[in-house]
């Protein structure tokens, strides 16, 4: 199952730096695992946005939130979530 989600990420400016840089460091650490896993197909920063537009591959909408839950940054996180099924013109197979 494919899922578009689209996270913008508003950390508080009340955050001290050392706290925001560990969650920032873990953050990175955790997207590129479900990345090497498959689960985290692509990654894009929205230009001009502390933002990202993403594709995740899972195989319910449960472990998409566990997922999602568990990110380091989800405390700060406005995340949309919206499902995707191929495009019936599409030719790339997915
Ligand atoms: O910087 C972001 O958009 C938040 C984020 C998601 C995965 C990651 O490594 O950072």
């Amino acid at each position: 199952m494919l899922f578009l989600v689209q996270m913008q990420v508003n950390i508080p400016s009340s955050l001290d730096k050392a706290t925001a840089d560990a969650l920032k460091k873990e953050e990175k650490e955790m997207s590129q695992k479900l990345q090497r896993e498959g689960k985290w197909r692509d990654l894009w920063r929205v230009v001009g946005q502390y933002a990202n537009v993403s594709v995740f591959d899972v195989d319910s909408n449960d472990e998409l939130h566990e997922m999602l839950s568990a990110l380091p940054l989800y405390p700060f996180m406005d995340i949309t979530v919206t499902p995707l099924v191929q495009h019936p013109s599409a030719i790339a197979t997915i």
